[in-house]
């Protein structure tokens, strides 16, 4: 993949360019040897450098950089301006397209800056330094060893850029992603990273299942009998909505927010055997295919590759071992309730995992074409890399 500049703008004209090229086809988590650099002081112009080096650096990304290592951090995100200007808006961007892009700029940069808190970086604290006109406002003030920048920027750092920017010139296309597998094995953790990076619409169809099944206890349904379902689910209405605190979207059942309560043991008790009849799947799949209409969404579940997006893009089957899910969802919910025992847990996931591999309809399977990812021995960051290695492939 090769982000190619016609017309760098004129602040990057002057700018000694430092070139990185990266090979993209590897996995996204980049060591030090998968990046080359160098610097090139000879060059005027970084477009001539670009073009006389794009036949050596096809499938590779390319960062063109002023010269100057001390501001590197913010030049990181400064390139993107150069890839987006050519890519995204094709030398046409009016004023407002300019601002929406400005915003979500806003938002990298702010992540940019937590990840270099995080590795005990410096960062600048004016508001000035989040500025992301390019090289009109780096921040003068941000002092740091080159050296050490360097390597923050080579071992850290730099994936999460170089993502962006791949996703950034490859944004016209979206896909479905689907995410099924074994209760609590971290599919919502990994289908909101990934909703969130890709910049995706992130929908919990448990959560539906689990609405479904609060409304039935709350409203003494006997679930059991087929017209008391119909007539229940008529009086249902699902919504997501997004919560700005937290970044999170959130069911709301009837326009009240149960995105907490449905989480409660006493839910989970029950939303297998609910989530088992035919009637209330048809009427939650009916809705989770509307969701995914446009594309660019990650659902997580039980049947969203099999049943509700077989065509879906990408599908994974997410699992793990059972002692260590049981610990996962158990650790959870005793921070919530310390009156919670691991027995209970550990029955509860097996009993779900019953009951949702062994029903009549739409059972938990493997689709023929899921990628199975187990995440026993992985951490949250290595099992979002490897996901966003296959969404790469596919876009
Ligand atoms: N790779 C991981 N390492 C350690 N903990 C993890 C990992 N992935 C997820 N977790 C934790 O495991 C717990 C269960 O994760 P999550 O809720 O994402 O699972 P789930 O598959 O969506 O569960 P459910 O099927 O019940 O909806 C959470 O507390 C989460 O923080
Ligand atoms: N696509 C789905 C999603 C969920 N279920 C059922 O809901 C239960 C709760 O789901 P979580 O993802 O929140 O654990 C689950 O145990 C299933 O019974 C489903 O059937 N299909």
């Amino acid at each position: 993949m090769f982000c190619f500049l016609d017309e760098a703008p004129v602040i990057f004209r002057d700018a000694t360019p430092l070139i990185m090229g990266m090979d993209t086809t590897k996995n996204p988590m980049l060591t030090e040897n998968q990046v080359t650099y160098s610097s090139e002081s000879t060059l005027s112009s970084p477009t001539t450098l670009l073009r006389r080096r794009a036949s050596l650096l096809d499938r590779f990304l390319v960062f063109c950089l002023p010269g100057n290592l001390q501001d590197l951090p913010a030049i990181f995100d400064a390139h993107f301006v150069l890839v987006l200007y050519k890519k995204n808006m094709n030398g046409k961007e009016s004023e407002i397209e300019k601002l929406k892009w400005v915003q979500k700029f806003y938002t990298r940069i702010f992540e940019l800056e937590n990840e270099q808190k995080r590795h005990s970086l410096p960062v600048a604290s004016s508001p000035d330094a989040l500025l992301i006109s390019g090289a009109i406002a780096l921040p003068s003030s941000l002092k740091i060893d080159p050296l050490k920048l360097l390597s923050f920027g080579l071992t850290n750092s730099l994936r999460i850029p170089a993502f962006s920017a791949f996703l950034q010139c490859n944004m016209d296309k979206k896909i479905i992603i689907t995410i099924d597998g074994w209760s609590s094995c971290g599919k919502s953790t990994l289908a909101k990273q990934l909703a969130r990076e890709l910049g995706y619409v992130y929908i919990d169809s448990g959560a539906m299942y689990r609405s479904i099944t609060l409304y039935f206890l709350r409203n003494h349904v006997d679930w059991t009998n087929p017209e008391a379902v119909h007539e229940a689910l008529g009086h249902i209405k699902l919504q997501f909505h997004a919560n700005h605190k937290n970044g999170q979207s959130e069911i709301f059942l009837n326009d009240e927010n149960v995105e907490y309560v449905i989480r409660d043991l006493v839910v989970a008790e029950k939303v297998s055997e609910v989530a088992a009849i035919r009637e209330v799947r048809e009427y939650a799949v009916k809705q989770q295919q509307e969701m995914g209409r446009k594309k660019g969404i990650v659902m997580d579940g039980r049947d969203i590759g099999t049943v509700v997006f077989p065509d879906a893009e990408l599908k994974i089957f997410m699992t793990a071992d059972n002692a260590i899910r049981v610990q996962r969802r158990f650790k959870e919910l005793y921070e919530k309730n310390p009156n919670v025992t691991i027995e209970e847990v550990r029955a509860n996931l097996e009993m779900r995992d019953y009951i949702d591999s062994h029903r009549e309809v739409s059972p938990l399977r493997q689709a023929e074409d899921a990628l199975v990812l187990d995440n026993s021995h992985l951490t949250i960051r290595q099992q979002l890399d490897i996901a966003l290695g296959w969404v790469k492939e596919r876009l």
